[in-house]
């Protein structure tokens, strides 16, 4: 400790002390003062519960510090001028914070670098992935667009341990301003227990069990069987190394040979995560552009009705209805059921996936740009290593196969309640007396799912230059 100004170390998706880098090198440096930045700009594209989510959490990190004999100072505005201003203000030496990879973040860290007193220095860490984005590459030297590909590397690779909690006596003794000052955290109206410890008791929940049966379970959404950590890798809750080291005990603790390869299935999606921040990292445009290049733009339809039946879930095709709804209702949807969703909102209403990924960025609560991004141009077939365009799900036959006795969907749509799961499996295939019969209140199939398909394969050929 030979510095004599404090280092400010800034949270933004880091809300822990353990198994944060960044902190761990402020640490180095001298005493620490911890500082989040509640950003209108950030805020703009969340919607309520996801601004719940991060305020309650935030809060839990300002306890967490309190505890540590120091404190979370918790500003508003645009880090651009708050930070210059708090370095002044503290007199401190440095800033610290870990690394984004959005185009958004990238901007605003550039810009905050350059607004910074002459003698505040500026110091990135490496935090968010478990390999960071860079390091590792193709033979040619250029990130992997192909996620089998940077798997076999990925899976290889010794995983880094997680860093320590800094002791509390690197932290600068001192209050700040309670965050109820700022924003009243509505604990109550969430869809999850927000901050650390429900996310640690989220993780050890799964791996007690759950993930020994996740191979089987992942692709079922009536079992539930996922770890629901994604809001919490998110906001950074958990640290990867801390999640990736524990998931590593678990595998050494598994009983069996399928347990054993459920664990390794588990892990395959961390490394999805990893993937596809790498991507972000290498292409920040395609927050907004297309991956893949076309010879001509592909021919979105504008249709506003259709897209508002779609968020509503009220489109006729009942799985897809499930799953928007389970969105509405949980700010959460299961991984299938985003896959399915996205395919029809591109493939079937033949809409941009553009609309339908600002739409889950705001009502998501796990909304994270690079998976988000990634899930919806996989779904539209623009993106790297992306579902075929010529390949379209088939609503009826997905949620036959993924949610045969239809419980996922009847637990989201109480007008099929007292319907049979083959006449749910093929309601748009009905005639309309007998849906009318069966669930006079659940809307008829708003587009013809075989006609819908010929068109976009014919849509996709005109835009490569068939
Ligand atoms: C259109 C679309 C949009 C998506 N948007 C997001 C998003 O905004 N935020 C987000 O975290 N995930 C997103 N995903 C990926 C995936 O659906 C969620 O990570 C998963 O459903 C979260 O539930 P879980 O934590 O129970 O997952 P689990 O199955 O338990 O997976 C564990 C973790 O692995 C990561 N992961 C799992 N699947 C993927 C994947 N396909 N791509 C990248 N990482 C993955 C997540 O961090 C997840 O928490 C999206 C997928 C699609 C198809």
């Amino acid at each position: 400790m030979t510095d004599s100004g404090p280092t400010l170390f800034w949270h933004r998706r880091d809300l822990r002390t353990v198994d944060n880098r960044g902190l761990d090198a402020a640490s180095e440096h001298g005493q620490v003062i911890p500082v989040a930045v509640v950003d209108p700009a950030v805020k703009a594209y969340a919607g309520s519960a996801r601004s719940g989510f991060y305020y309650a959490s935030l809060a839990s990190l300002q306890q967490t510090y309190r505890a540590l004999g120091t404190d979370l100072e918790i500003r508003q505005g645009d880090p651009r001028t708050v930070l210059p201003e708090l370095a002044a203000e503290t007199d401190a030496e440095r800033l610290v914070w870990n690394r984004d990879y959005s185009k958004l973040a990238k901007t605003r860290d550039e810009a905050v670098r350059g607004r910074l007193p002459e003698a505040v220095s500026a110091l990135e860490i490496s935090d968010m992935t478990l390999h960071e984005p860079g390091s590792i590459l193709t033979s040619a030297g250029d990130h992997y667009s192909v996620f089998s590909y940077y798997y076999k590397k990925w899976i290889d690779r010794a995983a880094p341990a997680p860093a320590p909690q800094p002791s509390p006596d690197v932290f600068v003794n001192r209050q700040a301003p309670d965050i109820g000052e700022i924003q009243a955290s509505p604990a109550d109206n969430l869809p999850l227990p927000a901050g650390r410890q429900a996310a640690r008791d989220r993780m050890t929940a799964f791996l007690d069990g759950p993930i020994y049966d996740y191979a089987d379970t992942r692709d079922r959404p009536a079992a539930a069987g996922t770890s629901r950590l994604s809001q919490d890798l998110a906001f950074g809750l958990l640290g990867i190394r801390e999640l990736r080291s524990a998931v590593d005990e678990a595998d050494t603790a598994a009983p069996t040979e399928t347990a054993m390869d459920s664990v390794e299935e588990y892990r395959r999606q961390l490394a999805w995560r990893d993937f596809y921040i790498q991507v972000l990292d290498a292409h920040p445009e395609t927050v907004s552009e297309n991956f893949k290049d076309f010879e001509h733009p592909i021919e979105w339809r504008a249709d506003p009705e259709a897209f508002r039946a779609w968020t509503q879930g009220k489109t006729g095709y009942p799985i897809v209805d499930a799953g928007m709804r389970q969105l509405q209702a949980e700010s959460f949807m299961h991984n299938r059921l985003r896959m399915i969703v996205a395919s029809f909102l591109t493939k079937d209403l033949q809409l941009d996936w553009r609309e339908g990924y600002a739409w889950f960025r705001e009502q998501l609560l796990d909304h994270e740009t690079a998976n988000d991004v990634g899930g919806w141009q996989w779904a539209a077939s623009t993106g790297t290593d992306a579902q075929p365009y010529f390949r379209i799900f088939n609503p009826m036959t997905q949620g036959k196969r993924h949610d045969p006795d239809a419980e996922y969907i009847k637990t989201y749509i109480p007008e099929l309640q007292g319907v049979a799961p083959e006449a749910i499996h093929s309601w748009p295939d009905l005639d309309q007396d007998r849906r009318e019969e069966l669930a006079p209140d659940y809307p008829d199939p708003i587009v013809d799912h075989a006609e819908r398909r010929e068109e976009t394969i014919e849509m996709f050929e005109r835009a490569r230059g068939g």
